[in-house]
């Protein structure tokens, strides 16, 4: 249902408030054709409201004859800022930026935050920013999830369906999520809330069974079968099962990538108000279906591109796979059982 741009351009006033923007600050505004336009028309205002120092960057589209879906988060790393040096030095010369493009996974988003500006992902639908309105609670949750991951060793998922996994951590940083950017040379993404951290290399091993019901990004699919992966070496080696595994196969192999089978992003959604229910209830084209990527308590693991935590596998190939009801534990301590959150201040 629609949103109305006064109650749009007071949510970006909250959460450009919480990214501490302030009267002054040098703002981008990073557009392209794909960009939502109401989100675009009432960012203007309210970062103009806030005192903001405007400027506003359109790029033209890209990958539209390359990528298999309209999907932002189907083809990564890979923008209409590569070789754009006036638009670049204008990102790397503000204090935040503000993305309704997706930069996320390039060189080109790196080489802009080493300068210490804040950058914000903004590109799904206004209802889903409202109903999923980061706020400072979230902030407190993902702040504790995320410290205690980083001093995690290992990290060991199992569920009821056959999961069993294992990685050790602390050769990459934590990427926290939690909707709003507060911090000098920080990128988070609006609406969100997870933590996540990418295993060392070569150290992930075991199976994991994406069970029915489960989500597959950029698929915007819920497995009506069970799909078995086996990891050995930091890789998907198997993909096993019937149709949605043969699916998964045959969108993987046309990327033909060997990069895009290594194991990504791993760590646990936090937003209590993101649905899993929600992904059949939204047009697949309408967003990345932020929800799926951070409801309460799932096991989000992803595969393909490292460059988010300064590695340099870049393919564009990134599947991004939340399972419910299973049981994450860092060095033995439970972060999630049966997909229920256990540490009282993540609640
Ligand atoms: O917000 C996001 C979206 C996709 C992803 O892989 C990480 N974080």
């Amino acid at each position: 249902m629609a949103i109305s741009d006064l109650a749009l351009v007071e949510a970006w006033k909250d959460v450009l408030k919480l990214s501490k923007l302030t009267a002054g600050e040098q703002v981008s505004l990073l557009v392209s054709d794909d960009s939502n336009p109401q989100l675009v028309s009432t960012a203007r205002i309210a970062v103009g409201q806030l005192g903001g120092i405007l400027t506003i960057l359109q790029l033209p589209p890209l990958n539209g004859d390359v990528a298999l879906s309209r999907d932002k988060s189907g083809y990564v790393g890979h923008t209409a800022l590569k070789g754009n040096r006036p638009a670049l030095e204008a990102m790397k010369h503000s204090d935040l930026v503000i993305d309704t493009m997706m930069l996320l996974f390039s060189p080109e988003q790196d080489e802009i935050l080493k300068t210490g500006a804040r950058m914000l992902l903004a590109c799904e639908p206004p209802e889903v920013m409202l109903r999923m309105k980061p706020n400072a609670d979230d902030g407190r949750r993902a702040t504790n999830a995320a410290n205690r991951l980083a001093t995690a060793k290992t990290m060991t998922v199992t569920s009821k369906a056959g999961t069993d996994f294992r990685c050790d951590l602390g050769q990459y940083p934590v990427l926290k999520q939690q909707g709003f950017v507060d911090r000098a040379g920080g990128w988070d993404h609006w609406p969100s809330c997870f933590v996540a951290t990418w295993p060392n290399e070569g150290s992930s091993e075991g199976t994991i069974v994406i069970d029915t019901g489960d989500i597959l990004l950029p698929f915007k699919r819920y497995a009506r079968e069970p799909i078995r992966l086996t990891i050995e070496g930091g890789v998907i080696r198997k993909i096993e099962g019937g149709f949605e595994a043969e699916y998964l196969r045959s969108y993987m192999e046309t990327f033909d990538d060997p990069d895009a089978y290594a194991m990504a992003h791993v760590g646990w959604g936090l937003h209590n108000r993101a649905h899993w229910t929600t992904l059949g209830l939204y047009d697949r084209e309408a967003g990345l279906s932020m929800d799926a990527r951070s409801f309460m308590g799932n096991f989000l693991w992803s595969s393909g591109p490292n460059t988010e935590a300064g590695g340099n596998r870049d393919t564009p190939c990134h599947m991004d796979i939340p399972l419910r009801g299973c049981s994450l534990s860092l060095d033995g301590e439970p972060m999630t059982i049966d997909g229920r959150v256990i540490p009282a201040d993540q609640l």
